[in-house]
């Protein structure tokens, strides 16, 4: 099965199942027009971070690396009216794309947009005892996976679901002797994740517009 085959049945599901999207299609343009790198979530996984916010009944969601938002959107329009999402993003160009993005999209009131390290904002985060949050969506800097793991411990709660990105890299995860840094960091999150008795996870290989790689999920108990 080739990549061309993936890309296509991606197209297929989203004719098959989703509504016209002129504000998620307007980001994409925005991205590309502003010179993001187009490594967002596909609108296939998107959707998909949407369903596990609804199906989680998540109030409070928290994102690592925002890019344009277009992630972030998904998710702030799965949250309840007095829902929030903060999305921490280190490069001020994304965030300036990310905060019009919001605007155009409607769902400025409900997203908090903090710029700057994640882990400063994470241990902003932490002395303002902004936790716990309902879900993490972790998806910055892969060598920081195992440090961003363990904030979102402390920023979680019983029964907090937590998503990292891109976890298995075109099978790359099976790779323990290697030196690229993002490979390193999937395998750190299956380590983080694996071993702390306190998360229970799986994780989902994805093929699809953006090649093959996939999410790890985790609930805290
Ligand atoms: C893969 S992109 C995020 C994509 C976004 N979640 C989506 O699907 O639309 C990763 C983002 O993390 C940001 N990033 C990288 N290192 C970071 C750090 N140390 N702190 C915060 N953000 C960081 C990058 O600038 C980039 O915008
Ligand atoms: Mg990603």
């Amino acid at each position: 099965m080739s990549r061309k085959t993936w890309a296509a049945v991606d197209d297929y599901i989203v004719e098959a199942l989703f509504e016209a999207d002129p504000a998620l299609d307007a980001v994409l343009a925005a991205n590309r027009d502003q010179g993001l790198p187009p490594i967002d979530v596909s609108p296939a996984q998107g959707k998909l971070l949407s369903l596990l916010t609804r199906i989680q009944g998540a109030k409070k969601v928290l994102e690592i690396g925002t890019l344009g938002g277009y992630s972030t959107i998904w998710m702030a329009r799965a949250l309840p009216m007095d829902g929030k999402i903060v999305t921490l993003e280190l490069d001020p160009h994304h965030a300036k794309v990310a905060r019009s993005n919001f605007e155009r999209a409607g769902v400025s009131e409900r997203v908090e947009l903090r710029v700057g390290p994640a882990l400063e904002s994470l241990a902003a985060l932490g002395a303002e005892s902004a936790g716990p949050f309902d879900l993490i969506f972790i998806d910055a800097d892969k060598p920081n996976n195992p440090n961003y793991l363990s904030w979102a411990m402390r920023l979680s709660r019983p029964g907090t679901v937590i998503i990292c990105d891109n976890v298995i890299r075109d099978g790359a995860v099976l790779d323990g002797g290697g030196h690229d840094v993002n490979v390193v960091g999937a395998r750190a999150a299956f380590s983080f994740i694996g071993g702390d008795k306190r998360l229970d996870g799986t994780a989902i290989q994805t093929v699809g517009a953006k090649g093959y790689d996939g999410f790890a999920i985790a609930i805290v108990s």
